[in-house]
């Protein structure tokens, strides 16, 4: 598995061998003792999936409050997206910048958020389905967010506000400067 650190080193881009053959093709796309080689111990606890089926869907961005913060492996079975991790520790030198990767069903590759960074994803083609383990449980207490499009951040997204498609629940998340982060 090769593991190449994204912009702030903490957020990983991650690329396990996929096997190609006549009927196809074969991957571990996690395995706990591979990951631990390359110094990823992480035990996740849930495998969530989602469906977006408009290009230019975004959802985030997202993260869990203590104690029910979670790391997030993310990869994406059918289609593309552009996918952003912000840091949201307040002690961090990159405290509010970001990082973004596309991760795509071509790519075959994972991008590894660790706990205080926010999550955000759009989608770049229909249809696109979004597969991530996490490492602790949904609780709806502390499933927290802050606005995909705060000036703060100034997250580069590859659609217009006019175009993008979001939850009620995101297009009214706190600016980062209001949210309650690490
Ligand atoms: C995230 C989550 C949601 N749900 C429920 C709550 C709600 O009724 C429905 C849809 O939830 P949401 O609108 O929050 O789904 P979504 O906007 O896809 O939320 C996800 O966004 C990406 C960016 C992430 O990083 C994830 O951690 C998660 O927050 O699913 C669960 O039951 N378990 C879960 O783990």
């Amino acid at each position: 598995m090769e593991v190449r650190p994204l912009a702030i080193p903490e957020v990983l881009l991650l690329q396990s061998p996929r096997y190609k053959d006549a009927r196809g093709f074969f991957s571990e796309t996690y395995n706990k003792k591979v990951f631990a080689e390359a110094g990823i111990t992480l035990d996740f606890v849930q495998d969530n999936h989602s469906l977006s089926v408009n290009t230019g869907t975004i959802r985030g961005l997202h993260f869990q409050s203590p104690p029910y913060a979670q790391d997030k492996l993310v990869r994406v079975v059918k289609g593309r997206i552009f996918d952003v991790a912000v840091d949201i520790r307040r002690a961090s030198p990159t405290f509010g910048q970001y990082v973004a990767a596309e991760i795509s069903a071509g790519q075959w590759n994972q991008i590894l958020i660790p706990i205080g960074f926010a999550h955000g994803l759009c989608t770049l083609e229909p249809d696109t389905e979004v597969v991530y383990k996490v490492t602790n449980y949904y609780s709806a207490k502390h499933d927290l967010g802050i606005r995909w499009n705060d000036p703060q951040i100034g997250i580069d997204w590859p659609v217009d506000e006019r175009h993008a498609q979001l939850s009620d629940k995101d297009k009214t998340l706190p600016f980062l400067t209001d949210a309650e982060v690490f």
